[in-house]
């Protein structure tokens, strides 16, 4: 068949074919002859083979890369772009016939062409992605990390992947840097060789194995002729077994194109090198860039020395030897090491007059476990080198950092100072003091000793709880210094009360809470603390109180900062609740404590969440634990916060060293348990009453809810005058409460509670809990008698799967039953009823199937209204009920209240008989229904016109508050 060609042209396609061959078996030559003179060890016995073998042996690697490039994410796929390697061996030996081309297309490209007979690559730069690729096989961009532990990589030969499937995964074969591990290395490496089978399959540990696979016998055998192996050499002899760079250098040598960092000028550094476009793009990314015509060579700033080291590292298609004076020159094997001179003291000096480093390779240590540190750095040989020498080295793959045993930190420090080229920001001086037993090799303790309470009331060491007890211990064992962080509703308070009873010798304590809280407080060191004299806490409810009074102390933190200043040292012991609190250095009740609690002996705070955004916010109280910590509060920041310089100041509100932050506080500051730690220790249910702050309660409102008790302490003439006097007074209860419930639900929020419900019966108290809500812009539900009974589900379900909504605002009497709002795990009950039926049924809205965590009550309780009467008559009922079985828990047990109305006078004694009586357990159905739509109807009440009508007149109850009881009753 004819070509259709013309003789003429058939002759000029000879003609080129045969300049083809002619050019190609050129380079062949001077490919060859290359190795000869630049090329280390495998290099040359590589070069003594025949070209078809190494095209062989790089064949199938080539055709990972190829796949990988595709995902070369998925250790899944890896799995099978490697298993497909190995039975595509055969066909793929066709794909290095190629080479040629490619060489030609590189030989033909721009700029450093010329150099190519410099310094000749020994294959196509296409076939040492292949090394790239085995780096990558964990499905990663390993970087320094694969430079770091390749080791002398041959592709053929090292190939665990496909090593005998009868043969274990050994772990010998993962470079752990361990000494031990390249030893085993020796042994296996040859032997892996045999195991090479097709039925084997290659998975992501095998790849691992790939990728630190090294052949320290191989280096054994180096001595290169050129100028950059012999510095190979030196490296090797100088840093010690297994030279970074030497082991990159051989991972490489088969297809690497090589070369050199010279210096260029004074501050600047040239790369001596062939032609490689990965080099050639990298160049091009380099900010300092320049290039020189004359000498057609790049040349960058030294300032970007080290980042190119570590990028040109990665590139596995290029070897570039560092700049002379680079090498660990300095390092005589062990000459260093033996033993440190180093101590502590001098390494907390090294810590004061650490500045930022100038220095070409930065780097810093962070604490990654109480025995373990890390050193952050960018890529140094030298570093390497010294790192290597480390018997306690460790290479993590995934962070690609080294991290050694704190007892080798004073000797690595030590060492790594004296490199010129170095410099390593230290481990802070907290870290230093506080793991000072581990850098000295001594024992740290571990386990927390039991402190000897016998000093405390028996009633309190009896009732902790296993967890609670630790907690004590730990604050003992940090001589009374410490942050107690456990999370809401573990007992921090019967925990504190503990750890201050211990120091009751040091006595006059203070406790700072907030105001809310201050008379729970004093309830709550009665309660656990019996042998306390009744006098013994003094609350203090305006600046004029005297804060010394009594031998227990309470204040909020407002009137703190309006106390005297000169009381500074007058308390030993403190306590501050919620001490986040603090968390701002510039508020008053900050600059208030802080004095406080520098001078005090033993400093106890209190926090579910100490910190709810940024470590930033946990300054204050570190500060307050432990002072000499970080005594400015920049070295914080620096430290901890990624603190930055910006045009109007520090930017402190970011974050960093979290783990290392972590470890110093768990170690020397903080005990922090999670209800799920400890879940269970807990009853299902936790109930605590809180005594809210009675400032909230204006002294109009005070002085009719007084007016009232008296009345009714006369007595009335009829059964239904009496209800009806009951239920005034239970309204102006409500109306009075408002101001200190509204602040109460406002304190959660600032602590930073996830979800919770909060239970009231009058409309004026929903309305102004929602309406404070509406205005913080607090996203929340609320469900009434008003609410129509086709939107309460898709309320709760919004409240449920939402986390936006925090707070489900609910009516008592509408909203008991038949509700599902599990996602909260705290109830709070603004205002109490009288039926504790219908409290143990709101209750369990949350404490439900669903739920998973121990459900935390607080029941809001008022002094000086109905709430006197209302909750030691709802603990008795539900201690009866929990008596006989028909209620899950106790309040004896789980609230603070038994000392709320210890000794009724004989008034408030008449009162609560009178509320008894009334409230009946026996009363009829029909009279429940009058007394709760009276209720109901009062609960509508203007507040204005209640407190008008002083009489006691009850207002008539409307038609659509009828339905409302109704529709109650329905449910
Ligand atoms: N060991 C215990 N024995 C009996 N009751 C306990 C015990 N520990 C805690 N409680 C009760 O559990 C409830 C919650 O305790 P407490 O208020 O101290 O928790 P908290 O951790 O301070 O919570 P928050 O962070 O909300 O203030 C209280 O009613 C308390 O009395």
């Amino acid at each position: 068949m004819s070509s259709g060609l013309t003789e003429e042209q058939k002759r000029r396609i000879e003609e080129n074919r045969q300049k083809a061959l002619a050019r190609r078996a050129e380079k062949l030559a001077a490919q060859r002859s290359g190795q000869v003179v630049i090329a280390g060890p495998q290099v040359k016995e590589q070069s003594r083979g025949s070209w078809g073998n190494l095209k062989e042996e790089y064949s199938h690697v080539r055709f990972i890369t190829q796949q990988h490039q595709q995902n070369p994410n998925s250790p899944v796929e890896q799995k099978s772009y490697l298993q497909k390697d190995y039975n595509h061996y055969t066909a793929n030996q066709q794909m290095a016939g190629s080479h040629g081309e490619q060489q030609k297309n590189c030989s033909e490209d721009s700029e450093q062409a010329s150099d190519i007979k410099q310094f000749p690559t020994t294959t196509p730069n296409s076939l040492s992605y292949s090394h790239k690729h085995y780096m990558n096989a964990g499905g990663q961009e390993h970087g320094q990390q694969a430079l770091i532990n390749l080791g002398t990589f041959q592709p053929a030969k090292c190939y665990p992947a496909f090593k005998n499937p009868a043969e274990p995964s050994h772990p010998r074969l993962i470079d752990n840097g361990h000494p031990g591990g390249s030893k085993d290395l020796q042994s296996q490496n040859k032997s892996a060789i045999k195991y090479v089978s097709p039925s084997s399959s290659a998975t992501p540990s095998d790849s691992k194995m790939l990728i630190n696979t090294s052949i320290p016998t191989e280096r054994e055998e180096g001595g290169g002729t050129s100028q950059a192996s012999g510095r190979m050499q030196k490296l090797t002899n100088s840093a010690g077994a297994g030279s970074t760079f030497e082991a990159a250098s051989c991972k490489k040598a088969n297809s690497v194109t090589k070369g050199e960092c010279v210096k260029y000028g004074e501050d600047r550094f040239q790369v001596k090198i062939g032609y490689n476009a990965e080099l050639i793009a990298l160049f091009k990314k380099i900010p300092s860039k320049s290039y020189d015509p004359a000498m057609k060579k790049w040349n960058f700033s030294l300032e970007d020395y080290s980042s190119f080291m570590e990028a040109v590292n990665q590139l596995s298609s290029v070897v570039v030897a560092p700049l002379e004076g680079e090498n660990a020159g300095g390092l005589t094997s062990g000459s260093h090491f033996i033993g440190s001179t180093v101590d502590v003291k001098s390494l907390l000096k090294m810590c004061k007059t650490w500045k930022k480093p100038s220095a070409l390779v930065k780097g810093k240590c962070m604490l990654i476990s109480r025995l373990r540190f890390e050193v952050d750095i960018g890529y140094s040989s030298e570093v390497i080198g010294v790192f290597k020498q480390m018997d306690s080295r460790n290479y993590d793959m995934n962070t690609r950092k080294w991290s050694f045993l704190l007892e080798d930190y004073p000797k690595l420090m030590e060492v790594l100072q004296s490199l010129v080229s170095v410099e390593v920001e230290p481990l802070p001086e907290a870290v230093i003091q506080t793991f000072a037993a581990q850098i000295q090799r001594s024992t740290s303790q571990t386990d927390i000793p039991d402190a000897d309470l016998s000093v405390v009331d028996s009633k309190i060491v009896m009732s902790l709880m296993p967890f609670q007890r630790e907690g004590v211990n730990f604050a003992i064992s940090r001589n009374g210094r410490l942050l107690l962080a456990d999370d809401m509703g573990l007992g921090k308070t019967i925990q504190a009360i503990c750890i201050a009873a211990y120091y009751r010798k040091e006595w006059p304590l203070l406790v700072v809470t907030p105001s809310s809280v201050r008379f729970t407080w004093a309830e709550a060191f009665h309660r656990w603390l019996p042998s306390l004299s009744p006098g013994s806490t003094n609350v203090i409810v305006s600046g004029k109180d005297k804060l010394t009074a009594s031998l227990i102390n309470i204040v909020s933190f407002d009137l703190l900062s309006k106390m005297d200043k000169k009381l500074k040292s007058t308390f030993q012991v403190v306590i501050i609740d919620e001490s986040h609190f603090l968390k701002n250095i510039k508020t008053a009740r900050c600059q208030a404590a802080m004095p406080l609690l520098k001078a005090a002996r033993r400093v106890i705070l209190l926090s579910g969440t100490p910190a709810m955004s940024r470590p930033a916010e946990l300054y204050t109280q570190i500060a307050a634990v432990q002072p000499a910590f970080f005594p400015h509060y920049h070295s914080f920041g620096l430290r901890y916060c990624d603190a930055k310089k910006m045009p109007w100041g520090w930017d402190y509100s970011g974050s960093s060293n979290l783990t290392e932050l972590k470890i110093l506080l768990e170690e020397a500051i903080m005990i922090r348990r999670l209800k799920s730690d400890v879940l269970s220790q807990l009853p299902a249910k936790q109930r605590k009453m809180v005594v809210v702050a009675p400032e909230g309660i204006s002294a109009k409102s005070k002085a009719v809810l007084a007016a009232e008790a008296k009345k009714m302490a006369k007595g009335y003439g009829s059964k239904q005058q009496e209800k009806e006097a009951l239920l005034l007074f239970y309204n102006r209860t409500a109306e009075a409460k408002i101001h200190s419930v509204v602040e109460y639900i406002l304190e959660l929020l600032e602590r930073g509670n996830d979800k919770f419900l909060v239970f009231a019966h009058h409309k004026i108290v929903l309305d102004a809990i929602v309406a404070e809500l509406k205005k913080k812009h607090v996203e929340h539900i609320r469900i009434d008698g008003s609410t129509p009974s086709a939107e309460r589900q898709s309320l709760c379900h919004k409240f449920q799967l939402s986390e936006k909504q925090v707070v489900a605002v609910l009516s008592l009497t509408a909203a008991n039953m038949g509700l599902t709002l599990s996602a909260a795990d705290l109830v709070v009950f603004a205002e109490l009823f009288w039926n504790p039926g219908v409290l143990i049924q709101a209750e369990d809205r949350a404490h439900r199937i669903g739920q998973t965590s121990s459900v935390n009550v607080h029941y809001l309780v008022a002094r000086g209204t109905a709430d006197d009467y209302l909750w030691p008559m709802i603990q008795e009922k539900i201690k009866v009920l929990g008596e006989a079985g028909l209620s899950e828990t106790n309040f004896s047990k789980t609230a603070e209240s038994t000392n709320y109305c210890p000794k009724p006078d004989p008034k408030q004694k008449t009162i609560y008989d009178l509320f008894q009586r009334t409230f009946s357990e026996n009363r009829d159905d029909a009279d429940e229904v009058l007394l709760l739509e009276a209720a109901d109807a009062c609960s509508e009440f203007d507040s204005g016109s209640v407190l008008r009508d002083t009489e006691g007149n009850m207002c008539s109850v409307s038609p659509p508050k009828k339905r409302r009881i109704e529709e109650f009753f329905k449910l």
